[in-house]
């Protein structure tokens, strides 16, 4: 098991980049600590795949270094890494038998057979792959294949870190979340570092402690679920997380606030100091469907909003809104009761995120 740092990291695939568009990775320096359940989320194109093929060693850095335990790996192979990963198509050797599939890994670094009959076993029977070791992989389905590539990785107990490239791919909907579960499990056990990429925010918070969320070739936020959830550091991650992700609306410094067309918002007084140093090109309010406070009837410290559209999904309701020219998504509750065709709501600070160019505007609480 190793910690794995990405110092200074960036890559292009061109042999000679222009500028920021010519690389699918941009300088980063980034740790995965020994032993995390990490997942790395974002859209197709954002560099995950480039990220995790630097990882693993499939693919050499352009520009930086990768270390294992404070060691430069660059020009090192997979194998010589020690790094296990699983690709979004399984990848068995489909003449051999299932327990042949697992043990070969251990045969390659010359185990005895006892040993690896007890290994294999051990992950058989986490995988729940008992009933079909003596069955020649060629005759399994997609998914069993899928656990056998996966049972491959787990079975080495020298491995640095298992990446997973949206492995659950091919699985059946109904599999995935089970088998997502089994990894959780299978960490919680084993303690390897584990990176699992995926586009599917669901799919990296059952999986993971901590989500690295990729933008245009960066981690634009590292952090919990929850710390995405409820402070995303870039727009994109506002956006990307959440169902419906934030509002964000565009605004313009104002006398002790923002404001869009004919409505200030106030904001507090260090988040007005610290908007006062800044010349930003792009200034932007962000609030979750899930925050915007829903008052009963009229009151003064709420705006004033047209109903447009109500969304009924059983548990919760979306509403859409139009505040002052202004469309707006909010969360209801089951039990909220939904308003007529005007809707007070107000902003509650505590939930209120100013973001200047995308990145959000800290300040101390
Ligand atoms: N072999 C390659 N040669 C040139 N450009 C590439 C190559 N592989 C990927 N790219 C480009 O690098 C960028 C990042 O691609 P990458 O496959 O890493 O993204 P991704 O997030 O894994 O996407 P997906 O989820 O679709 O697999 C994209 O613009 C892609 O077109």
């Amino acid at each position: 098991m190793a910690e794995i740092r990405l110092q200074d990291l960036a890559h292009s695939y061109s042999a000679a980049p222009q500028g920021h568009d010519d690389y699918a990775i941009r300088a980063m320096t980034h740790v995965w600590e020994q032993g995390g359940a990490y997942a790395l989320l974002g859209p197709s194109g954002c560099g995950k795949s480039t990220l995790l093929n630097i990882i693993s060693g499939l693919l050499v850095p352009s520009e930086g270094q990768v270390q294992f335990d404070g060691q430069v790996v660059n020009e090192l192979t997979p194998q010589a890494r020690n790094i296990a990963q699983v690709f979004q198509f399984p990848v068995v050797y489909d003449t051999m038998t299932v327990y042949d599939n697992l043990a070969f890994p251990l045969r390659n670094q010359g185990m005895d057979e006892p040993r690896i009959m007890s290994k294999v076993h051990e992950i058989a029977e986490v995988l729940e792959l008992h009933p079909l070791l003596k069955k020649k992989a060629s005759n399994l389905s997609a998914d069993e294949k899928q656990k056998v590539s996966m049972g491959r990785g787990l079975v080495r107990d020298d491995v640095s870190a298992i990446l997973f490239d949206e492995p659950l791919t091919v699985i059946d909907p109904h599999l995935k979340w089970k088998l997502r579960r089994k990894l959780k499990q299978i960490h919680e056990q084993f303690n390897i570092t584990m990176i699992y990429v995926t586009h599917d925010q669901l799919e990296a918070s059952t999986f993971a402690d901590k989500i690295a969320v990729m933008y245009g070739g960066q981690i634009v936020q590292f952090g919990t679920p929850r710390e995405l959830f409820e402070r995303p550091r870039h727009t994109f991650v506002g956006y990307f997380i959440g169902s419906p992700g934030m509002n964000l609306i565009d605004v313009t410094p104002c006398d002790g606030g923002v404001r869009f067309a004919n409505t200030e918002v106030p904001l507090s007084a260090a988040l007005n100091a610290r908007l006062a140093e800044l010349k930003p090109q792009r200034l932007q309010l962000g609030i979750r469907p899930e925050f915007v406070h829903v008052w009963e009837g009229q009151h003064d410290e709420a705006m004033h909003a047209e109903l447009v559209h109500v969304e009924d999904l059983g548990t919760y309701k979306i509403l859409s809104l139009q505040l002052d020219g202004q469309p707006l998504k909010v969360r209801l509750q089951e039990d909220q009761p939904v308003p007529q065709r005007s809707v007070y709501i107000s902003f509650p600070s505590q939930w209120l995120m100013l973001y200047a160019d995308d990145y959000l505007l800290e300040v101390a609480p």
